[in-house]
């Protein structure tokens, strides 16, 4: 579980990103994290990967209080969350399954258990013909499906996703929410910040609407957000 207990965090420029922020996400869920520019979507994020820590209140993930984690703790925390991103950040000069691989490899995982996560992934990401093919040899909807694969290679329980359809066209967008929630019915948490309403309001989930880093609605069901 995932919980938020009257959060606060201000950058040192001194502006307040997030203002007593408090909410429960529970395992298995599907979430929306929505609202303007600047209202703090993504210090959220990276507040629950551990780039950020509150200055005030508790952030526990799985029972671990995310704020008061020692910075040498972090990289094993890290791997219960998969991220991914807007731009995809995958290695331009490995390949397909070398950039799925890698992931595991700095793990320290074994070579047989790579191997075989690897075709898992490539399965599941629908891209075996393209295991071979660098990223720049893919479109953009392919490059995040790859990303999307390198981030559940792990098997993290939750993956959060920071607008991962901001630069795919509204097809290639509704491939990548199939694709999260078929990771989702796997069991992973998905916590995914949109600005794509459309989207929002199409495949409906519990949606999370931030304003100025306060939340201002959490609206269970989804439902219809004005456009
Ligand atoms: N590292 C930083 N240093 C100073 N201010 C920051 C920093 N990161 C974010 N902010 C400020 O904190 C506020 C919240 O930013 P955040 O990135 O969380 O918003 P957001 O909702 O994700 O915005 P967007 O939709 O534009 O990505 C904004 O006013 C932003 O300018």
């Amino acid at each position: 579980m995932i919980e938020f207990k009257n959060v606060t965090k201000s950058y040192p420029n001194g502006v307040h990103a997030l203002n007593r922020i408090s909410l429960q996400i529970e395992d298995g869920e599907f979430i929306y994290i929505i609202g303007p520019t600047g209202s703090g979507k993504s210090t959220i994020i990276k507040i629950l990967n551990g780039e950020e820590v509150p200055d005030s209140g508790l952030v526990i993930v799985d029972s671990v209080d995310v704020g008061s984690l020692k910075h040498r703790k972090v990289p094993k925390y890290r791997r219960n969350i998969g991220c991914v991103f807007q731009d995809y950040r995958l290695l331009p000069t490995l390949t397909v399954q070398e950039n799925i691989a890698f992931a595991l490899e700095v793990l320290g995982l074994p070579k047989k258990m790579i191997r075989k996560r690897v075709q898992e992934v490539l399965e599941l990401v629908d891209l075996k013909e393209k295991a071979r093919a660098y990223p720049d040899e893919l479109s953009g909807g392919q490059q995040q499906r790859v990303t999307i694969g390198r981030a559940i290679a792990n098997r993290p329980k939750i993956l959060i996703a920071d607008e991962p359809t901001g630069n795919l066209d509204p097809e290639k967008s509704r491939e990548i929410i199939a694709l999260l929630e078929k990771i989702n019915a796997m069991g992973t948490t998905v916590v995914m910040v949109t600005h794509d309403i459309v989207l929002v309001n199409e495949f409906k989930k519990r949606t999370i609407t931030l304003d100025q880093g306060f939340v201002v609605k959490d609206s269970k069901k989804g439902g219809y957000v004005s456009v």
